[in-house]
Order: C-alpha cells, then sequence, then structure tokens
C-alpha cells in the first residue's frame, strides 16, 4: 500500500516488498491466463501492473477526513456551494474493473467553509479504493457533514461501469445515477435548486 501521499503527487516511492509480492502473483495469473511472461512485452508487466494496483487504490493511504480539517475556516456564509464535474475515478469491487464519471458536490456553510481544493481531494481520496458506487456517494456525503457540521451536503456521481460495458450485459451507453442528502438538502426547494445548479450535467 501507498502510505501518506498525496494524490497530486507523483508516485515515485512504491513499497518495494509489496510490488514484489504483487508482481510475484501477477505472474502467475498472467501465465493462467495462457500468456508467456517471458516475452518480450510482458517482462516487466508484472511489476507494472503492481504499480497501476497500487496506484489505483492509493486512497486507502490518504485520511479524507484530515484532508478537510486542513484547510477550514471560520465564515459566516450560509449560501449553497456547489463543486461539480469533478471527475472519479474508480474501480468496481465486485470485478475490479474501472467505473468512472463526474461527482456533484454541494454543502451550506455552517460557521465554518473548506478549501475548495479539498473537495475533489476528498472525493478521489474515496474513489481510489475499492469500491461500489452508492457506498462512495455516502462516504463523501458523510465525510463533509463530519468534518463541517454544515446546514447540508449533496453528492451526485454519474458514471458508466466498464463491468457493464467490456463483459456482462454490455451495455455500452448506460450511466449509473447515484445521490445522497443531508440536512437542508433534504427538504425539496433546496434539492431542486441543487438538482437545477447540476443538471445540465445529468442526464
Ligand atoms: N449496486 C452496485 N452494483 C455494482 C456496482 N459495480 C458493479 N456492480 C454490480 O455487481 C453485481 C455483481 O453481480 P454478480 O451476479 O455477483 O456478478 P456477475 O455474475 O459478474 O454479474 P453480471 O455483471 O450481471 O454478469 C453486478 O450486477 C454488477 O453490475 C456498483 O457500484 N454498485
Ligand atoms: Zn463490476
Amino acid at each position: 500500500m501507498i502510505k501518506e501521499m498525496k494524490s497530486y503527487e507523483k508516485i515515485e516511492q512504491y513499497d518495494t516488498e509489496i510490488t514484489e509480492a504483487l508482481a510475484d502473483n501477477y505472474k502467475v495469473i498472467i501465465e493462467n491466463l495462457g500468456e508467456d511472461v517471458t516475452r518480450e512485452g510482458l517482462e516487466k508487466t508484472p511489476e507494472r501492473v503492481a504499480k497501476a494496483m497500487q496506484y489505483l487504490t492509493h486512497g486507502y493511504g490518504l485520511d479524507p477526513l484530515e484532508i478537510l480539517k486542513s484547510a477550514m475556516f471560520t465564515e459566516d456564509h450560509q449560501q449553497m456551494i456547489v463543486v461539480k464535474d469533478i471527475e472519479v475515478y474508480s474501480m468496481c469491487e465486485h470485478h475490479m474493473l474501472p467505473f468512472f464519471g463526474k461527482a456533484h458536490v454541494a454543502y451550506i456553510p455552517n460557521g465554518k467553509i473548506v478549501g475548495l481544493s479539498k473537495i475533489p481531494r476528498v472525493v478521489d481520496a474515496f474513489a481510489r479504493r475499492m469500491q461500489v458506487q452508492e457506498r462512495l456517494t455516502d462516504q463523501i456525503k458523510n465525510c463533509i457533514q463530519d468534518a463541517l457540521n454544515p446546514l447540508g451536503v449533496a453528492v451526485v456521481i454519474e458514471a458508466q461501469h466498464m463491468c457493464m460495458q467490456m463483459r456482462g450485459i454490455q451495455k455500452q451507453n448506460s450511466v449509473t445515477t447515484t445521490s445522497s442528502f443531508t440536512g437542508a438538502f433534504e427538504k425539496d426547494k433546496t434539492r431542486k435548486e441543487f438538482i437545477s445548479l447540476v443538471s445540465n450535467k445529468l442526464s
């Protein structure tokens, strides 16, 4: 596992022991798939995959609550703050295939605001794990609620699942939308305002 890595940093240091252990396993997997792991193109593949998979799950080494707490500011602003179109790249925990799309996040402060960049950082910290879209949506919402104690939080995620596109049911155009709300967003009027602000992006 990659420890204490911020998502904007290029990973130069992978844990050698874990990389070697993963690479040994991928060597076997590649052989079991009927390939020759000694041929030129595949020689370094087990190690590449080992690193790629560590990167795709680096969220386990991040503390999303701490990310928010590191940039909270006292501010007397009680209007809706919306950060929309945040790219999401995650991995479905059932098939270990990607799901990807956009997250739209809003909150109404209650004395504290947070540095804007921290919201996409929290999205990433939870997305870069083995996930289901519903849990990802809830975790982002809960984290913002716990850190800021705002008047309400709203999270909507729209995503395409490769496990439904490349295999299985093979529906190339299906998009899954999940949502999670607290506080003021449980009221019709506030929720509608949020939906209208992000709705050109909702399919
Ligand atoms: N609710 C939910 N389901 C997901 C998510 N990602 C993948 N899945 C589903 O997880 C389910 C796993 O079902 P199984 O029947 O155990 O697996 P499977 O035989 O590979 O299923 P098929 O994909 O239908 O071929 C599938 O229906 C996937 O579409 C997600 O984020 N949320
Ligand atoms: Zn899947």
